[in-house]
């Protein structure tokens, strides 16, 4: 199988970096979430580096959600990664990571008043992502008589090739202005005390395998740069959101994913093309998630029971409450049995996990090595929404996570206890005693 760079096979066994996953999880116990730190800081290089051989002026945003370890966020942070933040949760995370104000976004659709007026205090930047949002916006700054920088969320309005659930700037997608509606929307800010435009923002999916939609979103929003730069706003920032995809398939079909030499390659011209038309030089920002963290983590998973029916099932102590995409997108992730790296396969498994629900398999009909209990399988490429997407359905503790750099493997979370998962939990007058 085509590995991903973070991980190698040594002896029979799975190695992420320098560390034995069988040896990992007899350490820390399963399921484990291992992440490899180098890999994760390497992507970020690359991509910077791939971005800036066309301009200096480039600001790459970490996309807190794909994996909201603190531990993560503070890597990303000293590479000096701003964050693309959608709550308060990620605002907190990604400042205690110590990523300054000035190169984080605040994104989302739905804000709260309490969103709006902690990023105006903390000189934050908006993505807005409605006119409504900009009222609300203007009335916290004239009671705070404070400034905010802003930018539009704009709807390109292009089909993108991903699952329907991930594609964000198709016309009929919740977020977002229509760029038709997006001069009016401008000029109601420039006609504001306190709110000054200085962005704007676009994201038209994720897990995209090709360059083009890319490519054909920045040429839209040049477009709308150029327009809205002529009613006056000083466009310091473009923020062209994240959305490249990994290669889940590594074996059979394997997937092309585009590198980021690639997407450099397809954007950057149309953007500094479209900077030259309108006479603008804003900054050009990106928020990658995905192609970050994605590949750098695996979820390492026990084999409770082998079950030989009209299938044989491999039941694993993890299931979905761990890693969700599988059963909420069909996701494929490549399963390697960690403990027999080097057997050639011998027939078909199905994975599943323990939850109470059908859809629980991370894999169906997969060709490995001869499997039985107490064998360890590892879930690849479950860096990115994975441990952030988790649950504790079932009512199971959410599992450790594991920073391996070079030979060095420590915990960056533990295992959540019982009490901790119960700890919110009220008991009604009527049910004391
Ligand atoms: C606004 C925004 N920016 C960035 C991302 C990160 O996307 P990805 O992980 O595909 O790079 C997302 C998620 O799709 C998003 O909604
Ligand atoms: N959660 C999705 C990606 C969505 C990105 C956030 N807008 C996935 O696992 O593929």
């Amino acid at each position: 199988m085509n590995l991903p760079e973070s991980l190698s096979v040594s002896g029979g066994h799975l190695f992420c970096g320098g560390a034995d996953c069988v040896s990992l999880a007899e350490k820390f116990g399963t399921p484990l979430y291992v992440t490899n730190e180098n890999h994760v800081t390497g992507n970020f290089r690359r991509y910077e580096a791939a971005l800036k051989k066309y301009t200096n002026n480039v600001q790459l945003l970490y996309a807190a959600k794909a994996n909201e370890n603190p531990v993560i966020i503070q890597s990303l942070a000293r590479e000096g990664a701003g964050a693309d933040i959608f709550s308060l949760g990620e605002m907190r995370a990604a400042l205690e990571a110590g990523i300054p104000a000035g190169i984080l976004l605040f994104n989302g659709s739905s804000k709260t008043e309490a969103d709006l007026r902690a990023a105006i205090e903390k000189d934050i930047m908006i993505s807005v992502d409605s006119v409504d949002e900009l009222r609300q916006i203007d009335a916290i700054t004239k009671e705070l008589k404070k400034t905010a920088k802003i930018g539009f969320r704009v709807n390109p309005a292009i089909e993108v090739p991903t699952h329907p659930k991930i594609a964000t700037g198709i016309k009929n997608s919740k977020f977002g202005i229509p760029a038709e509606m997006i001069l009016e929307a401008y000029r109601e800010a420039l006609s504001m005390e306190y709110v000054v435009p200085v962005g704007m923002h676009c994201h038209i999916g994720s897990q995209i395998l090709e360059v083009e939609p890319f490519a054909i979103a920045c040429g839209v929003i040049m477009k709308v740069a150029g327009e809205v730069t002529k009613i006056g706003v000083k466009l310091e920032f473009i923020d062209f959101g994240g959305g490249l995809g990994i290669p889940y398939h590594r074996e059979g079909t394997v997937d092309k994913a585009p590198t980021p030499e690639e997407y450099a390659a397809a954007v950057m011209p149309v953007f500094l093309e479209g900077c030259k038309k309108a006479g603008i030089s804003p900054a050009f920002w990106v928020e990658p998630g995905r192609w970050m963290v994605g590949e750098s983590t695996i979820l390492l998973t026990r084999v409770n029971s082998v079950k030989k029916v009209h299938k044989t099932f491999v039941n694993v102590d993890a299931g979905f409450n761990l890693l969700i995409r599988p059963a909420m997108y069909d996701s494929w992730h490549e399963v390697v049995v960690a403990n027999k790296a080097d057997q050639p396969a011998d027939g078909t498994y199905t994975i599943t996990g323990p939850i109470c629900e059908t859809g629980d398999i991370f894999g169906s009909d997969r060709a490995l090595p001869s499997v039985v209990a107490g064998d360890l399988i590892a879930v690849l490429d479950a860096g990115a929404y994975g441990y952030s997407m988790s649950s504790q359905y079932n009512s199971r503790p959410r599992c450790p996570e594991v920073l391996v750099n070079g030979d060095k493997a420590e915990l960056m979370r533990r295992a959540e206890t019982y009490e901790e998962m119960t700890g919110c939990v009220v008991t009604p007058s009527w049910h004391r005693k």
